[in-house]
């Protein structure tokens, strides 16, 4: 694995390059309606299986040609042939990240991460000369779009991890490895476990944070291992995922602007990046 410099992460002095806003509406119409509410308050959002079902790969290009930055949240999981197929027709040119689930193993992360690379490699084809494909097929790993493994989802709590006997932290420490060592990025994971981890791993590995949930939002939902937007990247996470908190805000831009304002907040009180 190629550790990625802190300064080449995809993330920059702009707190919206840290907020990714999940487009968790079954329709384009009202992922439109969502976006115009917005305005400029959001520049990454992410699409996850109910708009891609509703929608398909096109909208996640229109999105990419309207300027937006797609996380795309398909969160494969199958055997490793049938991930790197599908990874093949991933709309390459549009997408800055992808995930798999880290525990499918890191052969069938390495088959996404395979895939991709093939994606990339056509996706540019179309506008690049020889040279240029060679150069992207030689490039190193961590060209977008970047592969995340996503460790135990958000939604599973201490009562879960009880039932299943595992140990939560051990655990994830296990499923991070695999997927960083099948050549992801970095790792969706719970605030609980950034600490840990990124004391583990060090700054290279992105780290990704759902289940945020801003104390304007407090309320009992299907996330167990929440944090607020702050605590996540104090935590040591490079992005946050936020859905119900804006999504069914009434005020859509200003739950944006109040997250994005703690998260600049959190950004300031840690030392500049290496
Ligand atoms: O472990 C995970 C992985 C992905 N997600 C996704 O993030 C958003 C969170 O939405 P909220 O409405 O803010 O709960 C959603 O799209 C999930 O699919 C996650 O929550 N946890």
């Amino acid at each position: 694995m190629i550790p990625l410099s802190p300064a080449q992460k995809p993330f920059d002095d702009d707190p919206r390059s840290r907020l990714f806003v999940a487009l968790d509406v079954p329709s384009r119409q009202e992922a439109e309606n969502l976006l115009s509410r917005l305005g400029g308050s959001v520049r990454r959002v992410k699409v996850g299986l109910e708009l891609f079902f509703a929608e398909g790969p096109r909208f996640v290009e229109v999105l990419a040609e309207r300027g937006y930055e797609v996380f795309l949240d398909l969160k494969l999981h199958d055997i490793p042939h049938t991930v790197y197929r599908a990874a093949r027709l991933l709309p390459a040119g549009a997408v800055l990240f992808l995930t798999v689930h880290a525990s499918g193993g890191r052969e069938m992360v390495r088959a996404a991460y395979e895939g991709i690379r093939e994606a990339r490699v056509r996706g540019e084809k179309h506008q690049a000369s020889p040279k240029d494909v060679l150069a992207v097929q030689n490039s190193p790993s961590y060209a977008p779009p970047y592969l995340l493994g996503v460790t135990w989802l958000t939604s599973l709590g201490e009562a879960e991890f009880a039932r299943f006997g595992i140990d939560r932290r051990q655990s994830v420490g296990i499923l991070a490895e695999e997927a960083l060592l099948g050549g992801a990025a970095g790792l969706v994971v719970s605030a609980w476990e950034v600490t840990s981890l990124r004391a583990a791993l060090g700054p290279g590995p992105i780290f990704v944070v759902p289940g945020i949930r801003p104390a304007f939002s407090r309320g009992e939902d299907d996330q167990r291992r929440v944090s607020s937007p702050g605590e996540a990247i104090r935590s040591g996470a490079d992005a946050v995922v936020v859905g119900r908190p804006i999504v069914w805000a009434p005020d859509p831009r200003r739950a944006a602007e109040a997250i994005l304002e703690e998260i600049a907040a959190a950004l300031f009180d840690l030392p500049p990046r290496r």
